[in-house]
């Protein structure tokens, strides 16, 4: 197995043989764009006032249950006083847009191939669908320079210099998130033994990913993300002031994520549900479109270093709490998840009790298309 993510990536190219469509330019949805069963799902209840996704200020005297309880419950929340400034969020919100408004000719210069890991194009997760997502992304992991310099060849200097600052800034806030999380499942950095000196996490690693929701002529019928958890410890993510990210709650219904200004919105990723051994379980997420307003994100998706092991921390194991996960890198997961996508957990599950003992549940699909 490939240890750099990079590699894992090249070794798992990912084939989406759609034309990638102007979704600006579409006057009706195509039906290559046209989801169905979308009602036979679970029931979007995004006008329920009695659940809403907590929200978390990280000044709070309580800060460690208010995050271990959304953790356990939710595996999902908005953060506030999370230290990242308001210019630097308008900033990266702005260069998503310049990003997205080039010319279709111009972002398909800086195309992901099938086998790479940055670039524009649909999500990875595009070939586990017969229908086609109302979206376009880029990834960045590593460097962006080469990319820029394919959507920006006189200069992409200014482009660089925000995801590098972006980058930096997220790199800590998603630190301070991990040792805040460990913290409520009274653990700290010295239990994890990747986390290096001082809880640094160096070496970690992460992707930027930018995804723009044009509207859509029927959001009714069409899908902008499909459900799915990320790959990750964490994701960090910002969104523009439309609403469209929904969480399936307790398998009851979809549940708006709604855009607060100036939060960040926090989600739970599969290295964190195998880490606290279900404990803290990932997310299941996607994002839904909408007729008038356009609608912008940029996640930023943190794991481990790609080589580390990844496994049930030691403390939270006993006679009574057996290792449900056995032991992964970044790399191999992302690898797992390329070949079973929301079956990649239970893939890879080593301990499934009769009695509902343990009670995880490793994603059912969700599957429209
Ligand atoms: C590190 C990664 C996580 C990710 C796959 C990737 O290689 C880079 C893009 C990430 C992303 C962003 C959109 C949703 C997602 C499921 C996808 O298709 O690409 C995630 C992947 C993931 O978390 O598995
Ligand atoms: O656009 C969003 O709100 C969600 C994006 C997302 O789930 C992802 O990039 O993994
Ligand atoms: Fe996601």
């Amino acid at each position: 197995m490939p240890s750099r993510i990079s590699d894992c990536l090249r070794a798992n190219p990912v084939y989406i043989h759609h034309k990638q469509l102007d979704l600006n330019l579409v006057k009706g949805l195509p039906d290559s764009h046209a989801w169905t069963n979308l009602q036979d799902d679970y029931p979007s209840v995004y006008l329920c006032t009695v659940e809403t996704v907590p929200v978390v200020d990280l000044d709070d005297k309580k800060v460690l249950d208010l995050v271990g309880h959304a953790c356990k419950t939710w595996g999902v929340f908005q953060v506030r006083n999370h230290g990242i400034s308001k210019i630097l969020l308008d900033e990266i919100e702005s260069t998503g847009k310049r990003l997205f408004s080039l010319p279709m000719h111009q972002k398909l210069k800086a195309s992901r191939s099938p086998d790479g890991i940055s670039g524009y194009g649909l999500a990875r997760i595009s070939s586990f669908f017969p229908k086609i997502m109302w979206s376009e992304g880029f990834t960045i992991i590593g460097s962006p320079v080469e990319h820029a310099h394919q959507l920006w060849p006189q200069d992409c200097t200014k482009f660089c210099d925000v995801i590098q600052e972006y980058e930096k800034e997220m790199k800590k806030l998603a630190r301070k998130l991990i040792l805040l999380i460990l913290g409520s499942l009274g653990l700290t950095e010295e239990d994890v033994k990747w986390a290096g000196p001082e809880g640094a996490f160096e070496g970690g690693s992460a992707a930027l990913q930018f995804n723009s929701y044009p509207v859509c002529p029927e959001p009714d019928r069409a899908m902008g993300l499909a459900a799915h958890t990320d790959s990750t410890i964490l994701t960090i993510l910002h969104q523009n002031n439309t609403s469209g990210l929904q969480v399936l709650r307790d398998g009851n219904g979809w549940v708006t994520v709604p855009p607060l200004p100036g939060a960040l919105v926090v989600n739970i990723g599969d290295l964190l549900h195998i880490l606290s051994n279900g404990l803290y379980p990932s997310v299941l997420h996607r994002v839904i479109v909408n007729r008038t307003q356009y609608r912008l994100s940029i996640a930023y998706l943190y794991g481990p270093q790609s080589t580390v092991k990844v496994s049930p921390l030691h403390k939270l194991i006993d006679q009574g709490h057996p290792p449900l996960y056995g032991t992964v890198t970044w790399s191999e997961y992302l690898g797992t998840k390329a070949k079973y996508f929301d079956k990649a957990l239970s893939s890879i599950r080593i301990y499934a009790p009769l009695n509902g003992f343990g009670d995880t549940d490793d994603h059912k699909g969700v599957t429209a298309g």
